[in-house]
């Protein structure tokens, strides 16, 4: 199996000479700190050896779960938000058809999202598409108190009820909550539902390779095994004891640092020429943002999708202020073949193409855009993927998250904690009168007068 590559050189080139081994001392100490919990946030680091240590057996016991949904439902509604969403999204998008809703796929379930977002033409409109489907539930949420999953769960559970039966409808409901508390919790032993616990020290953003992410994955019809087994090899690529100079996720995190310190480079854009990809950049968005984003500091991380954002950002990128760096992904091998057709009267001036492969097109306009970039002062980073598969995509969620971790280390915040998310909800909730919070209702209506 091969493994996926970083190349730097086109980063390290803005840099002054030795920037980025300058930054060795501080990675390996951001290592042995994650390796040895004794950084800040070491209540959280169940991510860090979990693709090591998950059994055969657990992946048998989610696959058990995922085939009884997958044999009862002919959808699947996995309702989460942020981590408890965009791990199985991306993942799931990434392997599967970019039409998977329109083919008619009879072997797989449709998986549905919800539960990410307060639209309530979205929730009315999915429950019209649920009205005559054989629908399933899985409710994801690690505090089990998220409102918009929560608000979502409650209308699903009445539809699936009145739908299938309350005895029916407990089999096709599964919760994947933590081990106790909360109110996802509390209404599955209530009910009897199914259920998965989300380890107490795996933060929601590293959780894709828990039940959070491997039971929506597995309801899709991809190979867990494969996922676990692609991170399970990045985890030995990136350990500690791995030099400085072989290190990906040392060397992804040594050269983001020294961008961002020494050139005040201070958005990151993840780019991919895969439009599956997408919600990769999202999740990444989530991994690096809520980690890195605190005390004033952190790379802001954005994304786009090319060729498709080079007729739309691309003249910012190319021209516009050059606090910016590129991150690309770029995938060797599309898993499908597709040549370009010869015609005979050549109207659109494109016979030049015939009998080359769309991918060849696809990677020259990525070499070009590589080029004009870097010519245009971004710097930039390349991740390539061998081709989109579970294994290989196991290998890049953990390089992510072990890059991660050792990256938010390195700027010295806690990656771990996410406390500036609170200040959103308190406020809604006092705008929304809910018990408890009298005080700030009535403070917030002051302001607002
Ligand atoms: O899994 P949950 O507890 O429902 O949390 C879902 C998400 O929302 C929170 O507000 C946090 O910002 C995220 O880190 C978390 O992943």
């Amino acid at each position: 199996m091969k493994r996926i590559q970083l190349d730097i050189t086109k980063a390290a080139q803005f840099l002054s000479e030795g920037a980025v081994k300058a930054y060795e001392p501080k990675v390996k100490a951001a290592q042995e700190a994650l390796e040895n919990g004794t950084c800040p946030g070491n209540d959280f680091l169940g991510w860090l050896h979990l693709p090591s240590s998950i059994t055969p057996q657990f992946l048998d016991e989610v696959q058990a779960v995922a085939n009884t949904l997958r044999e009862k439902c002919e959808v699947i509604v996995v309702a989460g938000i942020g981590g408890s969403y965009l791990g199985a999204r991306a993942i799931i998008e990434a392997l599967g058809n970019s039409f998977a809703w329109l083919v008619g796929d009879k072997a797989n379930p449709t998986i549905v999202f919800a539960g990410n977002n307060i639209g309530e033409d979205y929730l009315f409109e999915l429950s019209e598409y649920l009205k005559d489907k054989r629908f399933g539930v899985i409710n994801i949420s690690k505090s089990g108190t998220t409102t918009e999953t929560a608000l979502a769960f409650r209308l699903l559970k009445k539809q699936c009820e009145e739908q299938r039966g309350k005895s029916e409808a407990k089999d096709v409901i599964v919760a994947i909550t933590d081990a106790n508390r909360g109110a996802a919790r509390a209404a599955a032993d209530k009910e009897g539902y199914k259920t998965f616990v989300i380890p107490d020290n795996v933060g929601g953003r590293f959780s894709v390779l828990t039940p959070v992410g491997l039971l929506p994955i597995a309801c899709a019809g991809f190979d867990i095994k494969a996922l676990v087994n692609g991170a399970a090899d990045m985890e030995k690529a990136t350990a500690p004891n791995v030099p400085f100079e072989e290190n990906i996720a040392a060397q992804y995190a040594a050269v983001r640092n020294a961008l961002y310190t020494e050139q005040g480079k201070k958005i990151e854009i993840m780019v991919n020429y895969q439009p599956k990809l997408h919600f990769i950049a999202e999740w990444w968005k989530q991994l690096y943002g809520e980690s890195e984003g605190k005390e004033h500091k952190g790379i802001f991380p954005a994304a786009c999708d090319f060729t498709t954002d080079l007729h739309s950002m691309g003249q910012w990128i190319q021209e516009g202020e050059r606090s910016i760096f590129e991150t690309v992904i770029s995938v060797e091998q599309p898993a499908k073949k597709l040549l370009f057709p010869s015609d005979d009267e050549n109207l659109d001036g494109l016979n030049f193409l015939a009998g080359k492969r769309v991918d060849e097109v696809n990677k020259m306009a990525e070499l070009g855009t590589l080029l004009a970039h870097v010519d245009g002062g971004v710097p930039n980073i390349r991740v390539v993927v061998p081709e989109l598969n579970e294994y290989y995509i196991g290998q890049l969620i953990y390089f992510f998250e072990i890059g991660c971790g050792i990256s938010g280390n390195v700027l010295g915040v806690n990656p771990f904690n996410q406390p500036g998310v609170e200040a959103y909800k308190k406020n809604m909730f006092a705008l929304l009168d809910k018990p408890g919070y009298e005080a700030e209702s009535k403070a917030i209506k002051e302001r607002l007068k």
